[in-house]
């Protein structure tokens, strides 16, 4: 049902692989790829490394808290973000990180370019959870090309909308299943993720359910080394509907879950309505509203 992809042959532009990226993509909106540049190693190291910072104090994360600041670098406590007005706010907790423009770019007095906020532990977190960025960013970029080759474009097509990503890497951490939940708590609620594509990396254990179109929910799971890719608003938008992005959702179960998440989402000022369309729909803004919709603390209506 989800495509398990082989990244030397989505970098080989091997016909018959390209050909089930191409089916996921406008199909199940879900797929796995694994031999990526990032070891099952490098993703253990980062999945343990946002575990020791989720387990600090409150006191110590709050140091952190993206909720003082008007964007969404840092740490989001428990019931921060509602990705579904129709329920609760999720019971998750999550570390947000992204792009870095150089100081002198007039872009980094934009929100979705706002600086990184890192905590001072666990030790060497900016510089472990930094490269993973930069590694994750580099194999998203991969995979793009490989649809680029999918949809029949020049396999550059993507390249240029992403020199300065929108790229927002998430560690997301569940714990067990809180006994006061009601079926209006989730881990994560029903959601589509607003950008182009994600990488998402985690511990192995099951918790993701993926709507399908028939309605039902599918678990999806990978180990550390092998990534969840699924499509974003924004990329349903630009291919007029062709690529999907489908639905998910994590309920919980009575085990702490870890999952990063990198949303590769492109420059600011691209423009992502139907290609060919004539109209415009910047990134920027609809990744701004999406984040004014869905973080409580930068909630405006
Ligand atoms: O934890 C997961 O597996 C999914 C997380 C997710 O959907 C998200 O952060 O957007
Ligand atoms: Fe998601």
């Amino acid at each position: 049902m989800i495509p398990r992809l082989d990244a030397a042959a989505i970098a080989a532009q091997d016909p018959a692989t390209l050909a089930q990226l191409a089916e996921a993509a406008t199909g199940v909106g879900f797929f796995t790829v694994h031999g990526t540049a990032l070891s099952g190693a490098r993703v253990e190291q980062a999945i343990e490394t946002y575990r020791a910072f989720f387990h600090l104090d409150e006191a110590q994360k709050r140091a952190v808290d993206m909720a003082a600041t008007g964007a969404n670098r840092g740490w989001g406590r428990a019931g921060s973000e509602q990705v579904d007005p129709q329920v609760n706010p999720d019971y998750k907790q999550y570390f947000d990180c992204g792009f870095q423009v150089p100081r002198d770019d007039p872009r980094s007095a934009l929100p979705v370019y706002a600086p990184n906020l890192w905590p001072d532990e666990p030790a060497r977190f900016a510089a472990i959870i930094g490269a993973y960025y930069t590694d994750a960013c580099a194999v998203a970029m991969d995979v793009l090309r490989g649809i680029a080759g999918a949809i029949g474009a020049p396999r550059d097509h993507f390249d240029q909308a992403f020199d300065t990503p929108m790229a927002l890497l998430r560690g997301n951490f569940y714990p067990a299943r809180p006994a006061w939940a009601t079926d209006r708590d989730f881990g994560i609620a029903t959601h589509t993720d607003y950008g182009c594509l994600t990488l998402l990396a985690m511990d192995g254990s099951p918790g993701l359910e993926v709507r399908t179109r028939g309605g039902g929910w599918i678990p999806v799971s990978a180990p550390p080394g092998e990534f969840v890719i699924n499509f974003g608003e924004m990329m349903e938008m630009w291919t007029g509907g062709r690529v999907r992005a489908t639905p998910h959702r994590v309920i919980g179960t009575d085990a702490e879950r870890i999952s990063v998440p990198l949303f590769f989402n492109p420059n600011v000022d691209t423009n992502v309505a139907r290609m060919g369309s004539g109209e415009e729909i910047r990134a920027g803004d609809h990744l701004q509203r999406r984040f004014s919709e869905t973080y409580v603390h930068l909630k405006t209506g």
